[in-house]
């Protein structure tokens, strides 16, 4: 065989080799043609992954948006309108001048009881009781407490002038000091009514907050199957409830840290009311 008919076979059997590969790669082609997408022709339109992107983010921000609107709480006030900062109001409010020998002190703002040590003394029967608080700290209780009484009223559907204020309204600090007596274990479930026959309406002013002030100290109420539902303390939440069986209730043992609190309570029994702690009365 001639060199020249040796390469134009080579050069027959290449063409025919490169023919074969491209009908194989129509026919790859055909056979996807033929592959029509299961549930119809899929939609296209201009810009499409932009569209679809917005409508992602808007749903997420939807999403969102929702679910902080799900939430159980109502704005009464905002914080700087009414509170001083918390350390400010209990640094003048008496409270550094007792301190229980457990994890609790109460300073009793109607009667002026606080805790110290292993008892009670009287801060309005004090020399200088005159200097613990003043005019402008009972104006802001008496705001404080006029906010939470509407909002009971509203919240609960009762008559603003049908709820009185009553005893005992008081301060509570709360700490991981170990207990001494059965008054400093706050942790275990109670009714507020049987405690204090004459609440109708606890209402619970937060002065500092969980996670950042103090460890623990979640709010629990206990229902019927022993579920918790909890509410995270924080400067300015006011959590209100009815002080009945139906509020079972306790607190989260706190951790580390010191908790602070004002509790205002509501009867509908006027002849337990009692009238706004004043300045004018601590001076008598
Ligand atoms: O401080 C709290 O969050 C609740 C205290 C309490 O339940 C009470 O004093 O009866
Ligand atoms: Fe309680």
């Amino acid at each position: 065989m001639s060199q020249e008919t040796k390469k134009s076979k080579k050069k027959d059997a290449k063409k025919e080799k490169i023919t074969q590969v491209q009908n194989n790669v129509k026919e790859v082609v055909d056979a996807n043609k033929n592959d029509k997408p299961k549930y119809g022709p899929s939609i296209s339109f201009p810009y499409q992954r932009v569209w679809s992107r917005c409508v992602l983010i808007v749903g997420v921000l939807f999403i969102v948006w929702y679910n902080s609107k799900q939430g159980k709480e109502i704005q009464l006030a905002k914080q700087k309108d009414i509170l001083k900062s918390a350390e400010e109001w209990l640094a003048i409010n008496g409270m550094s001048l007792g301190s229980s020998d457990g994890g609790v002190t109460i300073l009793d703002l109607h009667s002026g009881a606080l805790s110290k040590g292993s008892k009670f003394i009287n801060i309005y029967e004090l020399e200088g009781k005159d200097k613990i608080f003043n005019a402008a700290d009972f104006a802001i209780y008496k705001v404080v407490k006029t906010k939470i009484q509407h909002a009971i009223a509203h919240n609960f559907g009762v008559d603003v002038d049908k709820i009185y204020l009553t005893k005992p309204t008081f301060f509570s600090q709360m700490n991981n000091v170990p207990a001494k007596t059965i008054h400093d274990e706050y942790w275990h479930p109670h009714i507020d009514k049987e405690t204090y026959e004459y609440f109708h309406y606890t209402s619970l002013l937060y002065l500092n907050d969980f996670d950042r002030d103090f460890e623990g100290g979640k709010f629990m109420f206990i229902n019927k199957n022993n579920v918790n539902s909890t509410v995270e303390p924080r400067k300015g939440r006011v959590l209100m409830f009815t002080s009945g069986s139906e509020n079972l209730h306790a607190v989260e043992k706190i951790r580390s840290g010191t908790r602070y609190a004002l509790t205002i309570s509501f009867t509908c029994n006027m002849n337990k009311a009692i009238s706004d702690p004043s300045y004018r009365n601590i001076l008598k």
